[in-house]
């Protein structure tokens, strides 16, 4: 139990078996009435926080194949004829940071019982402000495998639907569509932007909706040290490329459905940005890594080999290891003078950098921030925030990634 007062306490059946279930503020339970031996009570009790409850729905029940099946063996005090049901739809952690879909169902032959949970589990799930209502999803129908499509009406599409959450979805006709869209869009209406596709589509949307802001703020992308507009929208990431190395920096795997559950749950993961200029002129926004030399060519090389698939990394990069050529470059960095980073994995980094010392207080601080703004502005924005940090312009070729703390 975690301490709070329970919301609501009843025993209810979960597949024939009694279950006394438990509802606070914070966490879902559910934990055998009669255990099947008196010491695996506490291994058989399950609990869900909150937070990661997907979705609850009235589930019908067969009656009568339930009658003649398992009237025998229904506890008395279950003994009645017609029985009623809901399903609760949560999230299930499993290895190497993947999240499942899970569902469990309770009956009662008490309707108003079974009313009374649904609504106070659905009280619940509103009161989680920081889930998306409205997204707008881009498909990059080229990406990767060319799988982009299947994969959001397969796996991601019925997790949006049971969350009920509206999507307009826009399958893309030509490279850059994504991000010229989101420059004259209406996106007011949106709580978030979905890209299904690779580090590539990504890039492409984050384009849009950084160019975007700036535009609107009137801020010039092309001087350096311009102080960037942060952006009200988040972006969320279905994996569906070659390399989905921003989804795997952020996520800590590459899986659609885990993805979509996050995106439902309204997680975040800031990321620095960092700006490209060449000359008083704004090249490129960069996340993950630029690349130059050995990598740039890889790069540009795979481009011209895009029909081998994800296998072209390979092909090219072979090639550039046999030119056995020589790259030189001078690399100059700013140090950031405010620390504004959140590792998340509560694991400091080995070197006592200011970031990992610090970022206990920055994530309350930032956490408590957002809560305010999201109060204030009286509307919610779900996906706000993802580039609080893409106001800094760090004028050099560099590799970072949030959750590494070097700064
Ligand atoms: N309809 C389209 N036709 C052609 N190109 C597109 C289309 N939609 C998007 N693109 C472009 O395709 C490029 C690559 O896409 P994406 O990143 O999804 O796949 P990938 O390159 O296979 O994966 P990764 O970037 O992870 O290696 C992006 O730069 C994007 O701008």
């Amino acid at each position: 139990m975690d301490g709070c007062p329970p919301l609501l306490l009843s025993h209810l059946l979960v597949n024939d078996r009694p279950f006394q279930v438990t509802l606070t503020k914070s966490v879902f339970s559910w934990q055998p009435l009669r255990p099947r031996k008196p010491s695996s009570a506490g291994g058989e009790t399950c609990s869900v926080p909150v937070p990661e409850i997907i979705a609850v729905r009235e589930t019908e029940v067969d009656v009568i194949n339930k009658e003649c099946r398992r009237w025998q063996k229904m506890p008395s005090v279950f003994n009645e004829k017609m029985f009623h049901a809901f399903t609760v739809h949560h999230v299930k952690r499993s290895k190497e940071h993947h999240w499942l879909c899970s569902e469990v169902t309770f009956r009662s032959s008490d309707h108003q019982l079974c009313r009374q949970w649904m609504q106070a589990l659905e009280e619940q799930l509103d009161l989680q402000a920081i889930r998306p209502k409205n997204l707008i999803v881009f498909i990059n129908p080229f990406g990767g495998k060319r799988l982009g499509k299947q994969i959001y009406d397969e796996k991601v599409a019925p997790l949006f639907q049971l969350a009920s959450i509206t999507a307009e979805v826009i399958v893309t006709e030509y490279a850059n569509h994504a991000r010229d869209y989101l420059f004259e869009a209406d996106l007011e209406k949106y709580d978030g932007i979905v890209s299904v596709g690779g580090d590539g589509m990504f890039s492409e949307v984050m384009h849009g909706v950084i160019g975007r802001t700036q535009k609107n703020a009137c801020i010039n992308q092309n001087h350096p040290n311009a102080e960037l507009v942060p952006c009200d929208l988040r972006v969320g990431i279905i994996p569906a490329g070659s390399t989905d190395c921003i989804c795997y920096a952020t996520v800590g795997t590459s899986d659609p459905v885990t993805s979509a559950l996050h995106i439902i749950v309204g997680d975040s993961q800031p990321i620095d940005v960092s700006s490209v200029h060449h000359k008083n002129m704004f090249l490129k926004y960069s996340v993950s890594l630029l690349g130059y030399g050995f990598y740039g060519d890889t790069v540009s090389d795979s481009e011209k080999n895009r029909w081998m698939g994800p296998s072209r990394y390979d092909f090219s990069g072979f090639k550039a290891f046999l030119t056995h050529q020589c790259y030189e470059g001078v690399i100059s960095y700013l140090p950031a003078t405010e620390t504004l980073g959140s590792p998340r994995d509560q694991r400091p980094c080995t070197a006592g950098c200011r970031i990992c010392q610090h970022s206990g207080e920055q994530l309350e601080a930032s956490k408590k921030e957002r809560e305010f703004k999201l109060l204030n502005s009286g509307k919610i924005k779900n996906f706000s925030g993802s580039h609080e940090v893409a106001n800094r312009l760090i004028h050099a070729l560099s590799n970072l990634v949030t959750s590494t703390c070097d700064g």
